[in-house]
C-alpha cells in the first residue's frame, strides 16, 4: 500500500487562509465540471497503470533508452485512452495533451501526429482523401508527422527545395531532395517512429513551377519499418530540450507518389496534369495557423505548471529574517518574491482567457471558409501570429522567472522547471519563429494603419485606430477601463511611427521592401504593443464576462489578478505609456502603490490559485511543487535515485583518483 504522507503545515495553514472555492475555479478553466471529471477520471486511470512508472528516473537513461522508454509509454497511453473512449466519450485534446505529461516527462515522438499529421488531413484533404487516410490515422494503424522545415529553410517556405515533379503518364508525383539544403530537418517523430509524414514541396509540372502544397507520403514499411528504397531518413540528434521527441531528417530521391497523394482541399492537379487553383494559397498554411492558435493554450499551461511549483515551494521554503530574532519568513512572504510569482498566475489565466475566444475565432474562419468566405482570414492570422509569438516568449521569461524564484533547488532537474523551460523556449521559435511572426502581424496593421487613414471601416481587433484618429487622447484615469485604452493608443502611435519610417525612407529613394526592412525594429515594436492591447484587452473583457456567472468571492479574485496583469504591465511599458497616453508622473505613483495593494490581496489566495489549475503530482513531476510540499523529503529521495549512490566507492576512484593522488607532489 503506498504510504500517505503528511501535508507540510505551511501548506496547510496557507490553503486555510483562501478566500475562495478552489473547485469552482478549476471548473471554470477547465471549462465546466464535466470537463474537470473527464480529466480527473482518466488521469486516475493513468496513475495506477504499473507500467507507466519508471523505475529509473528518464534523467539516467542514455538518449536511445529514453527515447524507447518514450514510445512504450506513449503506445500505453494510447491503448488506455482507446480502452476509455470505448465506454465513454471522446477525450478532449485538451484532456488527453495534458495527460501526456503524466505519461512523458519531455515531449512524446507522436506529438506531431496528433498535432499536425491527422489535423492536417483533415484541413487540407478533400472528403475521399479524409476517408481513406484519417480511419487509418486516428486508430495509429498509421503514424505521422508534419515535414516541412529543410536544412536550409524554415522560416521562408516559398523557398522550399524539395521537388515534387508530377508524370502525366504514370499518374504520380516524383519527390527528390535536390541538394544537401533541401533535406527535411526537424519533424518530431521522423526520426525511428513514423511511417507516413505530411511532406510540403515545390509542384513541378511539364517543368512549370506551382508552389508548395502537401503530400501524404508512406516513407517506411509497415511491417518492417525499414525506410522505403528512395527514402533517406534518420534522427537529427540530441537538443536543447524536447529529448525524446525524435526530431528527423529526411531526403527523397525519385521517389513515387500516387497523383491521390497531394492533399486536394484547396489546390488541385488532375490526371492530364492540369492546375486547378484553390481560392487561396495561403490555404495550404492552415495547420500552421491552427497550431498557433493551440500554442496560446500552451503557454496557459507551462505558466501554469511553472507557477504552481514555485508558489508551493515559496509557502513552504523559509529563508533568513525580517526581522531580528524572529524566524525565518516563509519566502513567499518577501515582496520581491510576489512580484516574481503572481504574475505567473495572472499570465496564465490572460492566456487561457485569450485561448478562449481565439479559438471561437478560428472556428468561425473554419466555417466561414467552407462557405468560400474569407474576409476573416487576414485578421486570424495577424492575430494568431502576434499572439503566438507574445505568449510563447511571456511564457518563456516567466518559466525562467519561476526557475530562478526558487533558488538553487530550481536548478535541480527533479524540480522539473529545466525540462518545461526547454518546452517552452522551443515554442519561441517552432511554428513561426517570434520576429518573423511578429513582422506577419506588422504587415496587416500597415494595412490597417492606411484603411484607417483612408476612413475606412476596420476589424474589430484593429478598430482602435480609428478611434485613436478621430478623437483627442481620453483623459487619464488608473482604471483597467482606462489603461486598456492607454495600451490602444500605445499600439495606435507604434503603428504611426512605423508606417511614418517606412514612407520617409521610401521618400528618400529607397525601394519599399529596403524601406520595410530598415523600419523593422519598430514594426515589431509596433506588433508586440498591439497584442499587449490584444491581450489586457481580451483579457479584462473575458473577466467581466464571466464574472456575472461566478461566486462573488470567486468574481473577486479573478478581478484582482485581471487588475495585477493590467497594472504589472503599465508599470512594465510606462516609458511608452508616457510617450503614447495620457498618463502622468502621479498616475504610475499611484499605481505603484496599487499593484503593491494587488500583491497583498491575492497573498493569501496564492496557494489556493495554483491548487485550481489541478495539475496531478504525476503531471507536475517537480520535487518543489508536489501537494504535500515534502520539498526537502522529495529532494533526498530522488538524490537517492542517482546511479553514483548505488555504490559506496565509484570505480573512478581506482582507475583514476587514486593514482592522481598518488602522483600529485606536495
Ligand atoms: C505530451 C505533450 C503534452 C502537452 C500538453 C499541453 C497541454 C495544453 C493544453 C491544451 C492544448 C490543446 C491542444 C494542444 C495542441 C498543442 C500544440 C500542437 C503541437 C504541435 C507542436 C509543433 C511542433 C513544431 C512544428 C513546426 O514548427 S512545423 C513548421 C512551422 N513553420 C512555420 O511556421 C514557417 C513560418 N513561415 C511562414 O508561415 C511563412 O513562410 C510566412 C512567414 C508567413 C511568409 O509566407 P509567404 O512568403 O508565403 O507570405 P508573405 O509574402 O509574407 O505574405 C503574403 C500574404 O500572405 C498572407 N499570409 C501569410 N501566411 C498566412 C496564413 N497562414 N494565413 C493567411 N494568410 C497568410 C500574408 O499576411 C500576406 O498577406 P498580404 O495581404 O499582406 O499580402
Ligand atoms: C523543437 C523544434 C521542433 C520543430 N518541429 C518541427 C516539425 O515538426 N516540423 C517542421 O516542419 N519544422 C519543425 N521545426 C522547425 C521550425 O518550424 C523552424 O525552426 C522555425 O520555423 C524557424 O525557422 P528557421 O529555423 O529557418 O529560422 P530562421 O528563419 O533561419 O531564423 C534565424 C534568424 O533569422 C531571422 N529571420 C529570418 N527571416 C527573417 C525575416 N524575414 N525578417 C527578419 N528576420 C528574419 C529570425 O528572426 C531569426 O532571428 C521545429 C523546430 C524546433 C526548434
Amino acid at each position: 500500500m503506498a504510504t500517505v504522507h503528511k501535508i507540510n503545515e505551511d501548506l496547510v495553514k496557507e490553503r486555510q487562509k483562501c478566500t475562495f472555492n478552489v473547485q469552482e475555479l478549476t471548473y471554470l478553466l477547465d471549462g465546466g465540471e464535466e470537463v474537470t471529471k473527464e480529466r480527473r477520471e482518466f488521469e486516475n486511470i493513468l496513475r495506477n497503470v504499473k507500467e507507466l512508472q519508471d523505475e529509473v528516473p528518464e534523467v539516467y537513461l542514455s538518449h536511445k533508452e529514453r527515447y524507447e522508454n518514450a514510445v512504450r509509454k506513449t503506445c500505453i497511453l494510447q491503448n488506455v485512452r482507446n480502452d476509455f473512449e470505448k465506454k465513454r466519450e471522446v477525450l478532449s485534446p485538451r484532456n488527453i495533451f495534458r495527460a501526456g505529461y503524466a505519461v512523458i516527462k519531455d515531449v512524446s515522438p507522436f506529438f506531431l501526429h496528433n498535432g499536425m499529421f491527422v489535423p492536417t488531413i483533415i484541413g487540407q484533404g478533400t472528403p475521399e482523401q479524409q476517408a481513406e487516410w484519417l480511419p487509418k490515422a486516428k486508430a495509429m494503424a498509421i503514424i505521422g508527422t508534419y515535414a516541412q522545415t529543410e536544412l536550409g529553410h524554415g522560416t521562408f517556405i516559398r523557398g522550399l527545395e524539395t521537388t515534387a515533379t508530377y508524370d502525366a503518364k504514370t499518374e504520380e508525383f516524383i519527390l527528390n531532395s535536390p541538394k544537401v539544403t533541401s533535406y527535411k530537418w526537424w519533424p518530431g517523430g521522423l526520426g525511428t517512429t513514423v511511417n507516413h509524414c505530411i511532406t510540403v514541396a515545390q509542384l513541378y509540372i511539364n517543368g512549370k513551377k506551382y508552389g508548395i502544397h502537401p503530400f501524404i507520403v508512406q516513407i517506411r514499411d509497415l511491417e518492417t519499418h525499414k525506410p522505403l528504397p528512395g527514402i533517406k531518413v534518420g534522427e537529427i540528434g540530441p537538443k536543447m530540450g524536447f529529448a525524446t521527441a525524435n526530431n528527423g531528417f529526411l531526403g527523397f530521391q525519385n521517389f513515387r507518389i500516387p497523383r491521390k497523394n497531394m492533399l486536394m482541399k484547396n489546390a488541385q492537379v488532375l490526371k492530364d496534369g492540369t492546375f486547378v487553383k484553390g481560392m487561396n494559397e495561403k490555404l495550404t498554411y492552415g495547420t500552421m495557423v491552427m497550431v498557433r492558435v493551440n500554442i496560446v493554450s500552451d503557454s496557459a499551461f507551462h505558466t501554469a505548471m511553472a507557477a504552481t511549483i514555485a508558489v508551493r515551494y515559496a509557502a513552504v521554503r523559509h529563508q533568513s529574517q525580517l526581522k531580528a530574532k524572529e524566524p525565518e519568513v516563509q519566502i513567499i512572504d518577501y515582496l520581491t518574491q510576489q512580484h516574481k510569482l503572481f504574475i505567473a498566475i495572472a499570465t496564465s489565466h490572460a492566456f487561457s482567457n485569450t485561448y478562449t475566444w481565439l479559438y471561437q475565432a478560428y472556428l468561425k474562419v473554419v466555417e466561414d471558409l467552407g462557405k468560400q468566405k474569407q474576409d476573416h482570414l487576414p485578421e486570424l492570422h495577424a492575430l494568431s501570429c502576434c499572439l503566438k509569438a507574445t505568449s510563447s516568449r511571456d511564457a518563456g521569461v516567466i518559466v525562467e522567472q519561476c526557475r530562478l524564484a526558487c533558488g538553487g533547488h530550481g536548478y535541480m532537474a527533479s524540480s522539473n522547471l529545466p525540462i518545461i523551460y526547454g518546452y517552452t523556449t522551443a515554442a519561441i521559435t517552432y511554428e513561426g519563429e517570434h520576429t518573423v511572426l511578429l513582422l506577419q502581424t506588422a504587415r496587416y496593421l500597415m494595412k490597417a494603419w492606411m484603411s484607417a487613414l483612408e476612413g475606412k471601416v476596420l476589424a474589430p481587433s484593429v478598430a482602435y485606430l480609428v478611434d485613436w484618429l478621430k478623437s483627442d487622447k481620453q483623459r487619464w484615469q488608473n482604471t483597467p477601463e482606462v489603461i486598456v485604452k492607454g495600451f490602444q493608443h500605445v499600439a495606435a502611435g507604434k503603428i504611426k511611427d512605423a508606417f511614418d519610417a517606412i514612407q520617409k525612407h521610401v521618400k528618400a529613394g529607397k525601394d519599399y521592401e529596403d524601406a520595410w526592412n530598415l523600419a523593422s525594429v519598430q514594426l515589431i515594436k509596433a506588433s508586440e504593443a498591439h497584442s499587449r492591447a490584444i491581450l489586457c484587452d481580451g483579457y479584462l473583457r473575458e473577466t467581466v464576462r464571466t464574472s456575472s456567472s461566478v461566486s462573488p468571492s470567486l468574481a473577486k479574485v479573478l478581478n484582482h489578478l485581471v487588475q495585477l496583469y493590467i497594472v504589472y504591465w503599465t508599470l512594465e511599458t510606462a516609458g511608452d505609456l508616457l510617450v503614447y497616453s495620457n498618463i502622468g508622473k502621479d498616475d504610475i505613483a499611484v499605481l505603484k502603490e496599487k499593484y503593491e495593494e494587488l500583491l497583498a490581496l491575492i497573498r493569501p489566495n496564492a496557494v489556493g490559485l495554483v491548487d485550481a489549475f489541478d495539475i496531478s503530482d504525476e503531471i507536475l513531476q517537480s520535487t518543489l511543487g508536489s501537494y504535500d510540499g515534502r520539498v526537502y523529503e522529495r529532494l533526498m529521495e530522488e538524490a537517492m535515485k542517482s546511479p553514483l549512490n548505488k555504490e559506496p566507492v565509484n570505480q573512478s576512484f581506482h582507475k583514476y583518483l587514486k593514482p592522481f593522488i598518488k602522483k600529485a607532489k606536495l
